[in-house]
């Protein structure tokens, strides 16, 4: 059985439910095993030692906190992770999850992406997830533009940053990445998607969740936070 790509509406219902009282999970808990397993995807294929400087671009919502967690453990991994944070949250969550990466001595930026992405050898975006819709607002606009010219490469977390959820690259300039990182399962989108490798993490779903919501997963291996899937824009 094919994997499921899930339509925004599901992606979001399934995030309700495992943080539902049914569910039992706090945002901080899948946020943490999301962004960790981001860590894991990249380290399988970027070395540290010869893709040290990364540069996390951290969005506005849930996303960008997957990002978050992911610098931090990049940073615990061997990486030198930078983070480039231009409309930070006043909320605790995000508060903290900086707190944390500024105590590793990960530096938070908020201007000059230009100059930093001429030192960067992989952009982690990490600006917006399943909720992104409609034109892109300030700032983001520039900053995908400068991503996109830089030519580096980028590892996009659950949705390539100004996709259309569901029907992928609709707005030029569109980010091309060369990696994907789809949490808990690959969005619609992900048919359009014709970088070099996909995973699939954020290993939380119960078996019962995965055959309600038909999802179709592959199996994770041993203590794999990530699961690499086919490259669904070449089946
Ligand atoms: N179960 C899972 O798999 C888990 C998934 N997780 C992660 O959560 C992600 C979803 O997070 P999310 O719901 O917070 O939304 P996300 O996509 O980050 O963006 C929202 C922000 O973007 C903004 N914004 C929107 N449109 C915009 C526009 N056109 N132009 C500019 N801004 C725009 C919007 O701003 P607002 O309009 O509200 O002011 C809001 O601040 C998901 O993809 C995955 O990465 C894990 O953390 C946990 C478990
Ligand atoms: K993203």
């Amino acid at each position: 059985m094919a994997i499921r790509l899930l339509t925004a509406q599901i992606a979001q219902k399934i995030d309700e439910e495992l943080m539902s009282s049914a569910g039992g999970f706090s945002v901080d808990q899948l946020m943490e095993l999301a962004g960790f397993s981001v860590a894991q995807a990249v380290s399988r294929v970027y070395q540290r030692n010869t893709h040290p400087n990364v540069l996390v671009v951290v969005g506005p919502g849930n996303n960008g906190g997957d990002g978050l967690v992911a610098a931090r453990h990049l940073c615990h991994f061997g990486y030198k992770p930078k983070i480039f944070y231009p409309k930070q949250s006043s909320k605790d969550l995000y508060q903290r999850l900086t707190t944390q990466c500024k105590n590793l001595a990960i530096p938070v930026l908020t201007e000059n992406l230009g100059q930093e992405l001429k030192q960067t050898d992989l952009i982690l975006d990490a600006i917006f997830g399943f909720s992104f819709k409609g034109d892109i607002r300030d700032p983001f606009g520039d900053v995908i533009k400068a991503l996109i010219e830089s030519k580096v490469p980028i590892a996009s977390v659950d949705i390539p940053s100004g996709w259309d959820v569901e029907e992928g690259p609709v707005r030029e300039p569109a980010i091309q990445p060369e990696m994907l990182i789809s949490l808990t399962a690959p969005k619609l989108c992900a048919k359009h998607f014709r970088g070099k490798r996909h995973f699939v993490g954020g290993r939380f779903v119960t078996p019962d969740f995965e055959k309600r919501f038909e999802l179709n997963l592959p199996a994770y291996e041993g203590t794999d936070q990530v699961v690499e899937i086919p490259v669904q824009g070449k089946l």
